[in-house]
């Protein structure tokens, strides 16, 4: 964790979820609010079917509702595309641009990743940034290349420690089981942090850096307890409800 910063713990359910599954969004609420003063802030970032009912369902909650991409404009010919505009007016206060399976499933470069960054803060969302190395890339040697490439080219000038946060997802480790060593994402975490820091100064200090790949119930404690990890994104374990709030319980236990 980073000193003064406000942990997040994020929820990414993917193409996963219909009205059927609207019950745990209700779990989480309540296993949320049943807590005073909880050390975090929680997120769960849904496929866009679902963002309206859920953030009915959450209205009363400490839970935040998020989208899972955004199209850089605001409307047009762009059949099957969401813009920012429209995931805030179903209730979305967060959008996760440039995630890995969205730059490999449909060629996502650094500048359009940046470009949906704008469109979020443009309608009032928090961006959330996804950068990490495949495989390979980590075996040869090119991790932290990679990353500072992502990291210059996805997010823009503009950015503050309010409205973005720096999601670090090695692509080996999502759905796979695989987490990188303590020692690996801390020396990661640390160098995104230097980066932001040296571009942002005081935003880039405060910015949350959340890990993402492989968080589970039996391992978010350890991975939140490293520097500069602020919180985790989730994937698989975040679809249900008791394994999100066990996740949840690992930040500053
Ligand atoms: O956005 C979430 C990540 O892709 C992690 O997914 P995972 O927790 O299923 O490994």
């Amino acid at each position: 964790m980073t000193p003064g910063v406000t942990p997040l713990v994020a929820g990414n359910w993917k193409m996963n979820g219909t009205a059927a599954s609207l019950g745990e969004i209700r779990d989480v609420c309540a296993g949320l609010d049943h807590k005073d003063a909880l050390p975090h802030e929680t997120l769960l970032c849904l496929p866009a079917t679902l963002i309206e009912r859920a953030a009915s369902v959450a209205a009363d909650s400490v839970l935040s509702i998020g989208g899972e991409d955004c199209h850089p404009l605001e409307s047009g010919a762009h059949t099957g595309d969401i813009s920012a505009e429209m995931l805030a007016d179903a209730g979305a206060t967060a959008v996760i641009v440039g995630h890995s399976e969205r730059r490999t499933d449909h060629s996502e470069t650094n500048a359009l990743v940046a470009d949906k960054a704008k469109a979020a803060w443009r309608a009032g969302l928090s961006a959330i940034v996804c950068v990490g190395e495949t495989r390979e890339e980590r075996e040869s040697g090119n991790a932290e290349n990679v990353v500072a490439s992502q990291l210059a080219g996805s997010v823009p000038d503009a950015m503050n420690a309010a409205n973005t946060v720096i999601a670090y997802e090695p692509v080996w480790a999502i759905g796979t089981g695989l987490v990188p060593s303590g020692d690996d994402i801390e020396a990661m975490h640390a160098l995104i942090r230097r980066i932001m820091t040296e571009r942002f100064g005081s935003e880039g200090e405060g910015v949350r850096i959340l890990y993402g790949g492989s968080v589970k119930p039996a391992n978010a404690k350890e991975i939140f307890s490293i520097a500069n990890v602020d919180g985790g994104l989730v994937g698989g374990a975040s679809l249900k409800a008791s394994d999100f709030l066990a996740i949840c319980e690992g930040v500053g236990a």
